[in-house]
């Protein structure tokens, strides 16, 4: 990302320079929503501000929504779907802040002396309005496992997604835009985002999985995630041996998707692979699906495939409802945010969803970590235990890096 010294002009404007962190403290001072994010081996991130106190969406309609950013719970009604509206945006490729049209003339006057106020360690980020801390032990993980394939082999559903949590202490140097900063460098793969809302929390996190997207070219992707092994250092990925519960859990996703595009009577879509891809410390195998909506003619596919994906087999299960139920059920914790899906809606490179995976929510003092693991028949509680570790390592590498 561009790095420019802040309070300094840009050459060809007069217009001044700021930092990421200027800009994300001079929210967190005001008490404003801030959602910052860059898009997969991009190099700009992008910021949004909004002067919104209404964030709460039912669903965001995809086609007719202005620019902003959502980020939407797991379960829809437990959390609120929230809309950060881009009335300030601002690039860290220029170093520019912009207000939309909304933005009165004495809000900007103050967002802008906030900015210009001198840089101080002693800003804290937005906290979730609740003191109960979300949590799931490593035996509450395994029998939920336990249950789960034993519901599996009984023939009520096919597979499902536990996840759980892990509490860890925030080291006393931790510096929420230097780990956000962290996480671009370490993961030039991933849709890095940071989300802080008052009330709602703060999550950091390196997405690997993509929900919907439609780029400025109008071309429609979603993916099939699934299957997970570590990556190892130097191994090329053309090396990766799958086992059949994996290839059988990610065929779960591509099926799951398949279905979907067949609800809304669509056939004119490409699907490439299954394929190994690396993230970060893991290997996945997915495919990839597009449509041409130059060449489609389907406006909405957009919000109906959001509506009909979410969640999808990669992060619930399937059957769905089965799935979700059991999850509900036998989870132990509100996973809030986790597995929901966020990003950029209607920006300049168009609107990109993720799902809310490789995440961290943070407290004031420490961070709670989720991660999961695809459950099918031939799972193992021990390994799927693993798992999550592995997965927990993306965000606790951030963390170690602070120690
Ligand atoms: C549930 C997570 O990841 C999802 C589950 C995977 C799996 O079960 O193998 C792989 C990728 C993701 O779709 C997570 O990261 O927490």
């Amino acid at each position: 990302m561009a790095d420019i010294a802040p309070g300094t002009t840009n050459s060809g404007t007069d217009s001044i320079v700021y930092s990421l962190e200027q800009v994300v403290h001079a929210a967190f001072a005001l008490g404003l929503p801030v959602a910052a994010w860059r898009l997969p081996l991009a190099t700009e991130t992008t910021v949004c501000i909004t002067f919104d106190k209404d964030l709460k969406i039912s669903k965001p309609a995809l086609e007719s929504s202005p620019y902003g950013f959502v980020f939407s719970p797991f379960v829809v009604g437990e959390q609120p779907s929230i809309f950060v509206k881009a009335d300030i945006v601002y690039s860290s490729e220029t170093g520019h802040i912009r207000f939309s049209k909304a933005v009165t003339e004495a809000q900007k006057q103050e967002f802008i002396i906030t900015l210009k106020q001198p840089q101080t360690t002693n800003y804290s980020w937005h906290l979730h309005a609740s003191e109960t801390i979300n949590q799931q032990t490593e035996t509450g993980f395994k029998s939920a496992v336990t249950e789960a394939i034993a519901t599996i082999n009984s023939g009520h559903m096919e597979k499902v997604v536990l996840s759980r949590t892990a509490l860890k202490p925030l080291p006393s140097s931790f510096n929420l835009v230097a780990a956000y900063r962290l996480v671009l460098q370490s993961y030039p793969g991933a849709f890095v985002s940071l989300v802080s809302v008052p009330e709602v929390g703060t999550w950091l996190g390196a997405s690997p999985e993509i929900l919907v997207s439609i780029d400025p070219q109008k071309i429609f992707r979603t993916v099939a995630l699934a299957g997970t092994q570590p990556a190892l250092d130097g191994e090329p990925v053309g090396n990766a041996i799958w086992r059949q519960k994996e290839i059988e859990e990610q065929g779960m996703v591509e099926r799951y998707i398949l279905s979907c595009f067949k609800k809304l009577r669509l056939r004119e879509y490409t699907e490439v692979g299954p394929r190994t891809i690396v993230a970060g410390n893991l290997m996945h195998l997915r495919t990839d699906f597009s449509v041409d909506l130059k060449e489609v003619d389907f406006p909405t596919l957009g919000t109906d495939m959001l509506e009909l994906l979410h969640p999808t087999s990669a992060v619930c299960g399937l059957p769905k409802e089965p799935a979700l139920t059991f999850i509900l059920e036998h989870e132990g914790y509100n996973r809030s945010y986790y597995s929901g899906y966020l990003g950029p809606v209607n920006s300049p490179q168009g609107t990109h969803l993720y799902v809310n995976l490789r995440c961290m929510q943070l407290l004031k003092n420490e961070a709670i970590l989720y991660a999961g693991a695809g459950i099918t028949g031939e799972s193992d509680a021990e390994k799927e235990w693993q798992e999550t570790q592995h997965k927990m390592q993306t965000m606790q590498r951030i963390l170690a890096n602070f120690e």
